[in-house]
C-alpha cells in the first residue's frame, strides 16, 4: 500500500490530486514554488474535502484539522525525497518540467516511480532526461480528480511491467481504473480533444455562433456532459494553448495551429475558471 505521495505543482491538478488523496487516506507532500498558491490550493482543499461527501456518499466526513494532518505544504522540492510515489503537475512547458525531472532524480530513492501528469509531452521524452526510464510513466488524471473513476495512464518506450503494475496498484487504492495506451505526443485524449477544443475557439473568433450555442450544440444535440468551450475553461486556457504548442510542434500539421482568440483570452489573463472568466463568467 502507498502512503506517502509526493504532488508537485499545486494548481488546478496538483490541488484536485491532494483533494482524492486526502479522501483515500493517503498523505502528501505538496510541493509549489508560490507561497501564495500553496495557501490558495489549502483553502480550495479544505472546501472540497467538505462538499465531497454531499456528492458522493462514499466519501468520509473529515475535520479540518484532520485533512490539514494529511497535506504537507512545502515550496522545497526536496520534501518528496522520501516519497513512495510521485505525481508531477507542473505548467505543460518543457523547459519547467525538464528540470524538475532532472532534480527529482537526484533527490528520490532508486526505486520511486514518476508520474507524468501532462496533458500531451511525450512520457519517453521525460524519462529520457532521468536514470530511471522505466520508472516513468504517464498518469493523465482528469479534472476534477476526485470525480473521476479512470484516468489515461501512458507507457513510455521503456516503462517497465513493474511500473505499469505500481501505476495499477496506486490508482486500485483511489479506486480508479487505469486505460493503459502507448506513448505519442497528445496520446488519446487529447490529441483528439484538442481539436474540437481549438476548432469551437475558432467557431466562436469567425462569428458563426456563441460558446453558449457551440456547447449547446454539443450537449443538446450530441448528448455530452459538457461542450469543448465548458470543457476549455474547466482545463484552463493556458493548459490548453501550451498543448496545442506541444502538439503542433510535434507532428507539424496546420490541424494543430493555436486558435488567435485563445492566445487574445490567455493574453488579457482570461484563462477559465481558475481566474474566475474565459468563455464564461465564474465567481470564484
Ligand atoms: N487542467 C487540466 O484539466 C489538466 C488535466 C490533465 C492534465 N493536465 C496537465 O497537468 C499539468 C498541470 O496542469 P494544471 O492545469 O494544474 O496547471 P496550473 O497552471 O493550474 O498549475 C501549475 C502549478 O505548478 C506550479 N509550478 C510552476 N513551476 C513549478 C516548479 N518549478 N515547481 C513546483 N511548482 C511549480 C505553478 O505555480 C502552479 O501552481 C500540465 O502538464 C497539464 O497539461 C491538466
Amino acid at each position: 500500500m502507498f502512503q506517502r505521495i509526493g504532488i508537485i505543482g499545486a494548481g488546478t491538478m496538483g490541488t484536485g490530486m491532494t483533494v482524492d488523496l486526502v479522501l483515500h487516506g493517503l498523505e502528501i507532500i505538496l510541493v509549489d514554488i508560490e507561497e501564495e498558491q500553496l495557501e490558495r490550493a489549502k483553502a480550495e482543499i479544505l472546501q472540497t474535502v467538505r462538499f465531497a461527501p454531499m456528492l458522493n456518499k462514499k466519501y468520509p466526513r473529515m475535520s479540518e484539522e484532520e485533512v490539514l494532518s494529511l497535506v504537507h505544504a512545502t515550496t522545497q522540492l526536496e520534501d518528496v525525497a522520501d516519497c513512495d510515489y510521485i505525481v508531477e503537475n507542473v505548467p505543460e512547458n518543457w523547459l519547467i518540467k525538464e528540470l524538475i525531472y532532472l532534480r527529482l532524480d537526484e533527490i528520490c530513492r532508486e526505486e520511486t516511480v514518476f508520474g507524468v501528469n501532462t496533458s500531451c509531452i511525450s512520457i519517453t521524452k521525460v524519462g529520457g532526461v532521468t536514470n530511471r526510464p522505466d520508472r516513468v510513466i504517464g498518469m493523465h488524471f482528469m479534472n476534477p480528480v476526485y470525480m473521476k473513476p479512470s484516468i489515461e495512464v501512458i507507457r513510455g518506450h521503456l516503462t517497465s511491467d513493474e511500473t505499469v503494475a505500481r501505476a495499477e496498484a496506486f490508482l486500485a487504492q483511489l479506486d480508479k481504473d487505469a486505460i493503459i495506451v502507448n506513448d505519442q505526443t497528445g496520446f488519446v485524449s487529447n490529441r483528439i480533444s484538442h481539436l474540437y477544443m481549438n476548432e469551437a475557439a475558432w467557431v466562436v473568433m469567425d462569428g458563426v455562433a456563441t460558446s453558449k450555442q457551440v456547447d449547446d450544440i454539443f450537449k443538446k444535440c450530441f448528448g455530452h456532459k459538457m461542450g469543448p468551450l465548458e470543457t476549455a475553461d474547466l482545463i484552463g486556457l493556458d493548459t490548453v494553448m501550451h498543448s496545442l504548442h506541444v502538439l503542433y510542434e510535434e507532428y507539424q500539421d496546420p490541424k494543430f495551429r493555436c486558435c488567435p482568440l485563445l492566445k487574445k483570452m490567455v493574453d488579457a489573463g482570461e484563462c477559465g475558471r481558475k481566474q474566475g472568466k474565459g468563455f464564461y463568467a465564474y465567481s470564484k
